[in-house]
């Protein structure tokens, strides 16, 4: 894109649909006369009385506790310089906007008028009551020293400067994981810090904090190295004074191992980039133009590993990565302080994140093909999910055992559950199903491991704990995709057409037609069969030779239900199988059925329906409260399809007591609770959140579940089988991999559960 236009686009969605980047939502009910006597005078006299009492009260009845103040005197506003209050806070406002999509954490910014340090300290002491925390921001050295030292030696909720601290949390885990790639030792690197303000000198002190040495670095200004011999140096700057024999950036950087710059765009040029030592390290920090050009580094060395501040190339290494993470930390343990062990567990947590698999959906973001720990992927990338989980936890722990969290985290699990439900509810059902699969890991058979997204599935399975993966299809395709794709694992490979495994084929098919020998089938046709690989995987799970089977990746389901149905067969009292989406909501999970197989279910199917969704909720450890759904409402029609789910209600008690079901039932009488008390206050589900609907036919169901993935993005896990005897699920045709790993996970604890039953 040329300048000018991105220029464009960067001022069209500042200023459109309206002004700025955020606003104020309410978050409780204001629609009656009595939510404003409650929201404002005469209610809100009571909590104001009882903080009165005991300030600490403030975080009970107030926002305080999830508030931080992102405060700047706009004098060093990213690599812009001194711009000015009114200026800095387009950056301030999108601080706000990534603490509060990264960790769920409410800002109000605020631009202050004040260059002189006393007058800055005095008003944000001034306003500190309001909030629980605060994040300064773009404010030049050396009078952020002061300031933030000040602050925190005055106030008792957490302040950081965040130029200073998140930048070293974040570029001091980059070029931990860094030195690790090139093999380097960080107590021998030599490292030249370009920029000698508050980023840099606090990013230098975090590397001596994590093994590198004072006289490895070297640290230049405007004016060039900081030498011992220089005068007027301050206090921050002698500390890092060197006396080598060197004056000029380019004299600093000849043989040098790291080169990080946290100073103005342009000072790093290719000559100077040539001269440093193999490999070399250069995270060009300053925004948004770096100290060198991204493109420019790389076209001049090969063998460099390079990072930027900027989101638009690979290895961003900016603070976004840190603040949000850190505050949700400090605030979930009310921590009075953000101290060094805080820092150093982020960093750590922060760098160890990298080396694990990535979610297919960080790929998708970047639209990336398969990110890895490498050159190219030093740190994580902050849309990361599994950061909120990772890192507020270990900033929490640091700051409990260093003696400044006031409400210490007694649960740790429950707390990683909170911290999930800030990304939405969904991302919870999935962790808890990928626990309860790593628990157990089962064999599972991936019958189309020969297509990249499928073995990128079985990947993270293996990798993740999640089962023990058996990959299907042919062995050389498979084998060039490990390669491709970096999957080393010791997982078994099975090409059902190849002689080695003429004698299993043998053996499968033998037994095939033993059941099938009076249904017209032959022996050579058996042995046909399986050769195909959904027969041949669906004989695995027959034969105990897998727990479980995955596949529909590439065939469509009424090829790959077949085998499934045939060998595999319908568990004990079932005469039907049956599909079920458990769709992510913002209400929460809701299981549909049945969306994939019953065209027309009879009243008797649609109970036998209604009792394995209800068994499949409870697997998921979700209580079923079931909606029987209808266009119309508790005998209101005497059409025969209303009738037909009257009837299915009646069979469901009779079979299955103890559920909480009711219909027929429309769904918006289903899904509103005050409605359906309102009209009908007799029904089972008043007072209950239907999370289980069941569709009085394929076509409605089939629909309904297709609408709600596309028009509200809900997410879609399923469609999941039930009532077959042993574990198969089918994914989509095309499924993306993390909707495979999901699936990979649920027939995962559907061998659990089949296991336990036996
Ligand atoms: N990627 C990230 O996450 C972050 C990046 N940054 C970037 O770092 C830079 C500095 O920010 P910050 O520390 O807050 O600002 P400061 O104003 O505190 O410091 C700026 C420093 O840059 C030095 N400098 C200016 N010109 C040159 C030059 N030609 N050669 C060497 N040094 C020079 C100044 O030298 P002197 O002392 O002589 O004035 C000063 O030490 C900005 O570009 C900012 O965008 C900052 C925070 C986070
Ligand atoms: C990223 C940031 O905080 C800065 O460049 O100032
Ligand atoms: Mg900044």
């Amino acid at each position: 894109m040329s300048k000018s236009r991105a220029r464009q686009e960067a001022l069209l969605y500042h200023a459109k649909p309206k002004p700025g980047k955020i606003e104020v939502v309410p978050t409780k009910k204001y629609t009656t006369q009595r939510d404003l006597a409650l929201a404002y005078s005469p209610g809100v006299a009571e909590p104001c009385l009882e903080i009165e009492k005991d300030k600490k009260n403030a975080y009970k009845y107030t926002s305080k506790g999830n508030l931080v103040a992102v405060i700047s005197n706009g004098t060093a506003v990213l690599g812009l310089g001194n711009i000015g209050p009114e200026a800095s806070k387009p950056v301030m406002e999108g601080k706000g906007l990534l603490f509060k999509i990264f960790a769920d954490i409410d800002v109000f910014d605020i631009e202050v008028d004040a260059t002189d340090v006393d007058k800055f300290v005095e008003t944000v002491k001034a306003i500190a009551p309001t909030f629980g925390g605060i994040n300064l921001e773009d404010i030049k050295a050396p009078e952020a020293f002061e300031i933030e030292r000040r602050l925190k030696e005055e106030l008792d909720i957490p302040v950081m400067h965040d130029d200073q601290h998140g930048t070293a949390i974040i570029s001091a885990a980059a070029l931990k994981n860094a030195v690790e790639i090139t093999g380097k030792d960080i107590s021998k690197v030599q490292i030249v810090v370009n920029g000698a303000g508050a980023a840099a000198i606090s990013c230098s002190k975090l590397y001596l904090a994590i093994g590198a040495k004072k006289e490895n670095l070297v640290m230049c200004d405007s004016k060039g190295v900081i030498r011992k011999d220089r005068d007027n140096l301050t206090s921050e700057k002698t500390e890092f004074a060197t006396d080598k024999d060197v004056t000029s950036l380019e004299d600093a950087v000849k043989d040098a191992d790291v080169f990080i710059g946290l100073s103005i765009a342009d000072v790093l040029t290719p000559k100077m980039l040539l001269s440093m030592n193999d490999t070399p390290i250069v995270f060009a920090m300053a925004n948004p133009n770096p100290e060198i050009d991204y493109n420019l580094a790389i076209k001049t060395r090969k063998d460099v590993i390079m990072a930027t501040g900027r989101s638009d190339h690979p290895n961003q290494v900016n603070n976004v990565l840190g603040f949000p993470f850190i505050f949700r930390g400090a605030l979930d343990v009310r921590a009075t302080k953000i101290n060094e062990e805080m820092k150093i567990a982020a960093v750590h947590a922060i760098a160890d994140l990298a080396k694990f698999p990535v979610p297919e959906q960080v790929n998708l973001v970047y639209d990336e093909k398969n990110l890895s720990f490498g050159e190219d992927y030093i740190i994580p990338k902050p849309f990361d999910p599994r950061l909120i989980y990772t890192v507020p936890p270990a900033v929490a722990k640091a700051a409990m055992e260093s003696g400044v969290a006031t409400e210490p985290i007694e649960n740790w699990e429950k707390y990683g559950d909170e911290l999930m439900e800030r990304l939405g509810t969904g991302n919870k059902i999935i962790r808890m199903l990928h626990n309860r699969a790593k628990s157990d890991p089962k064999r599972i058979v991936f019958a189309e491991a020969d297509h990249l997204d499928v073995l990128k599935a079985a990947q993270i399975v293996h990798d993740e704990g999640i089962g023990i993966p058996i990959l299907l299809g042919n062995r050389e395709i498979i084998l060039e995709l490990m390669e491709e794709i970096d999957f080393t694992g010791d997982v078994e490979i099975i090409d059902p057409k190849t002689r080695e495994q003429k004698e299993r084929r043998d053996c499968y098919a033998k037994k095939y037609w033993k059941t099938r020998q009076r249904k017209g089938i032959k022996l050579l046709d058996a042995q046909k069969l399986m050769r195909e690989r959904n027969y041949f995987s669906a004989m695995m799970v027959n034969q105990g030779d897998s727990d479980a089977l995955l596949t529909g990746y590439s065939r469509n389901y009424a090829s790959v239900v077949k085998p499934m149905l045939e060998l595999i067969g319908m568990d004990m009292g079932v005469t039907r199988v049956a599909a079920t989406n458990l769709m992510l909501t913002k209400r929460g999970p809701m299981f549909l059925a049945d969306t994939t197989i019953n065209i027309d279910p009879t009243a008797k199917d649609l109970a036998k329906i209604t009792q394995l969704t209800g068994m499949l909720a409870k697997m998921f450890g979700i209580t079923p409260n079931i909606a029987m759904l209808s266009f119309s409402n508790f005998g209101a029609s005497d059409n025969e399809n209303a009738k037909k789910i009257r009837e299915a209600v009646k069979l469901v008690h009779k079979q299955y007591p103890g559920v909480i079901i009711d219909g027929e039932i429309q769904a918006d009488f289903a899904l509103n609770s005050a409605l359906l008390k309102k009209e009908f206050p007799f029904s089972k589900l008043v007072d209950k959140k239907a999370n289980v609907l069941i569709f009085p036919n394929l076509d409605a169901a089939n629909i309904s579940y297709k609408m709600m993935k596309e028009l509200y993005g809900a997410e879609s896990i399923g469609p999941i089988m039930l009532g077959l005897k042993k574990p198969a699920h089918i994914v989509q045709l095309g499924s993306s991999v993390d909707e495979m790993v999901n699936m990979a996970a649920i027939a995962v604890v559907d061998a659990q559960n089949k296991s336990k039953k036996k």
